[in-house]
C-alpha cells in the first residue's frame, strides 16, 4: 500500500519501491511477489508464542521473511496514510508493551460472548492499526493475529467475510475514534454465517 513517507533509506534511491531480497524494483512486481509470498507463509503453521509483543513480532518476520530484510523489526521512519500519521517511531517499542500488557491483563479474552470479543478485539486492533509497528504488512499481520485471537478462544474465523473495502473503511473510522463498524466487522468474522 502506498504510504506518505519521509525520504526513506528502506527505498531503491529516488523510487517509493521498498528494498527487497529478489532486488525488484518495479512496484507492480513487488506486490505480486509479496502477495505469493505472504500467502504461502500464512498457510504454514504460525509461531508459537504467548499472544504478546514478541509473538506479534515474530508473526510479521514469519510472514514476510521471503522479502524483505527487516521482517520482524520496528520501523525507524514516520509514516501516515490518507493523512493519519502513526505513532513516531521512538514510541512504538512502549506503545506496544502497554498493549500487549492490556490484552494480558484482559486474559486474552477468554471466555468472552462473541459481541464482547468482537468489541474488545476492534479496540485493540485500532490500537495495534495507530500504533502501525512496522513499515509495510500491518493490515496482514493484524488480521492474522486476530485469527490467532480468534482460535485461542475457540472461535471461528469466517475469513470470506474479509472485504478488503469493509476492513480499510473500518480501520479508517476506528482511527477516527469510532469502533462500531470494526467491532461489527469482527463479529461477523467470529461467527457462523
Ligand atoms: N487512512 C488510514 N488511516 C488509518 N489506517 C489506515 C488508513 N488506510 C489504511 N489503513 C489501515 O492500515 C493497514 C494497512 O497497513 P499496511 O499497508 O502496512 O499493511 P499491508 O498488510 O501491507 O497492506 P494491506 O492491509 O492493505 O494489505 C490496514 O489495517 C488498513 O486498514
Amino acid at each position: 500500500m502506498v504510504y506518505t513517507a519521509e525520504s526513506d533509506p528502506l527505498c531503491y534511491p529516488g523510487t517509493t519501491v521498498l528494498r527487497n531480497k529478489l532486488d525488484l524494483t518495479d512496484q507492480s512486481e513487488l506486490d505480486e511477489f509479496e502477495t505469493t509470498m505472504f500467502v504461502l507463509r500464512s498457510e504454514e503453521p504460525w509461531p508459537e508464542g504467548n499472544l504478546d509483543v514478541t509473538h506479534y513480532l515474530a508473526l510479521h518476520h514469519h510472514l514476510f521473511q521471503d522479502v524483505f530484510d527487516w521482517g520482524g523489526e520496528i520501523r525507524t521512519i514516520r509514516i501516515g496514510k490518507g493523512g493519519n500519521w502513526f505513532c513516531y517511531p521512538e514510541f512504538i517499542a512502549n506503545e506496544l508493551n502497554r498493549i500487549f500488557q492490556e490484552l494480558a491483563r484482559a486474559d486474552y479474552f477468554e471466555g468472552l460472548t462473541p459481541a464482547n470479543f468482537a468489541a474488545q478485539a476492534a479496540h485493540l486492533l485500532a490500537e495495534i492499526n495507530a500504533i502501525h509497528p512496522f513499515r509495510e504488512g500491518n493490515g496482514r499481520t493484524q488480521l492474522t493475529f486476530l485469527a490467532l485471537l480468534a482460535r485461542h478462544v475457540g472461535l471461528p474465523f469466517n475469513a470470506e467475510v474479509l472485504d478488503r473495502e469493509r476492513v480499510i473503511e473500518a480501520m479508517i473510522e476506528s482511527f477516527a475514534g469510532s469502533e462500531q463498524p470494526l467491532a461489527t466487522l469482527i463479529f461477523d468474522i467470529v461467527t457462523e454465517p
